[in-house]
């Protein structure tokens, strides 16, 4: 018992030595590329989901410094306008370009509500966008959750892979007319490198049979790469592109659902400031996918740190691909 408790201090020890390392001698922000220059995004309107919390709050932040008109898609009004406030004071704070300055306005804070758990609010979300909103350069599809109790959608799928991948299915397809009415256009899909632990198990996708929290999380995650290969396929020649990535481990609230015991949760909390990243340095690719002259014209490719990642096979399979894409078109009632 002692070794180990010497261990685990040790540990602590090297954390903190290293918390010392990067947050103070090194730059205060990873921003790859550059982060775009300021005013890249004037004129662009870019819709984020799950934009209250960690990647995606820091991916607004980082397009609205950009010029960007940013509609946070929200499930929690009042998480969402909280954030939207500190974000505007944020912008401010940091002395955004002035208005009318050449390097062009800073960007604009729209919140919406859309919950990805519910087809229902997906479908209001989306007539309202299509009523409301004349253009659509980028969807960042973000939103997520992470190896929850066994729960189910308001329509009877598994939370994660109702939330992470059918939700975003549905939303992407109901905006497509606007996406390629506004092309050149992207779509971003937030994945995950956990992606590489699933299996696509057509027999029970809801996982009625057995519930295993981390398999259906990386089953979600394999969807989302899936579903992006597929859809980059059939947006061929119509100027939309579409992109996914994996952040890094980031420190943000996904882990919420990660039950720790007290005692050891200071540990956790040190370790996860010594080693995840931030959520600005998590939000650089999507930025990047969503922002960079560089990717123009490019679809269908799997991104990390603002680089193009090779896949494994079984997230390369076409036949696979289209079966889960007609699959989820029958579960989320997309009639044909
Ligand atoms: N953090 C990490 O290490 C990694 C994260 N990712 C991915 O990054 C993405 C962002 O997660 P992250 O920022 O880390 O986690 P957070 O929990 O901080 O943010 C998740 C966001 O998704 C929203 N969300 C959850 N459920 C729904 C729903 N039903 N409808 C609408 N929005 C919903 C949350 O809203 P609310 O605040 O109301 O819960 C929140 O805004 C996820 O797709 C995740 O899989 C991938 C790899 C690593
Ligand atoms: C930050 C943090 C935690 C861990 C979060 C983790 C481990 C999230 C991992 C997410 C991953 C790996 C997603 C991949 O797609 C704890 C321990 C809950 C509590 C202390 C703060």
């Amino acid at each position: 018992m002692a070794i180990a408790t010497v261990a685990a201090l040790l540990a602590a020890l090297g954390g903190a030595l290293w918390l010392a390392a990067r947050r103070f001698v090194g730059p205060s922000v990873q921003r790859l590329h550059g982060g775009g220059k300021s005013g890249l995004m004037h004129g662009k309107t870019v819709l984020i989901t799950g934009a209250n919390s960690g990647l995606g709050r820091a991916t607004a932040a980082e397009l609205l410094r950009l010029g960007a008109r940013v509609i946070m898609g929200c499930r929690d009004r009042d998480r969402a306008e909280e954030a939207a406030g500190q974000l505007r004071r944020e912008l401010c704070q940091a002395g955004g370009p002035e208005p009318g300055s050449d390097a062009g306005e800073a960007g604009e804070l729209v919140v919406k509500e859309l919950d990805l758990a519910s087809l229902r609010s997906v479908r209001a979300f989306c007539q309202e966008m299509l009523q409301e909103e004349p253009r659509l350069d980028v969807l960042i599809n973000n939103a997520g959750i992470f190896q929850c109790p066994y729960m189910k959608t308001e329509d009877g799928f598994e939370m994660q892979f109702g939330v992470n991948h059918l939700g975003h299915f549905l939303l992407t397809n109901l905006l497509l007319g606007l996406l390629k009415s506004s092309a050149p256009s992207r779509i971003v899909v937030v994945s995950s490198k956990l992606y590489k632990y699933g299996d696509i198990n057509f027999e029970d996708l809801n996982s009625e049979q057995s519930y295993n929290k981390s398999f259906c999380y990386s089953r979600s995650k394999l969807a989302n790469i899936l579903f992006t290969r597929e859809l980059a396929r059939r947006l061929e020649g119509t100027n939309v592109t579409v992109n996914v990535l994996h952040p890094g481990i980031v420190r943000t609230n996904l882990g919420r659902h990660i039950h720790i015991p007290l005692l050891v949760k200071p540990l956790f909390n040190l370790v996860s400031w010594a080693f995840f990243k931030t959520p600005v340095e998590g939000a650089q690719t999507s930025v990047y996918l969503a922002s960079s002259p560089e990717v123009e014209g490019v679809s269908g490719k799997y991104f990390g740190d603002c680089k193009e990642v090779e896949l494994l096979p079984k997230a390369m399979d076409e036949s696979v691909a289209r079966k889960l894409w007609d699959i989820s078109e029958v579960m989320v009632g997309i009639l044909k």
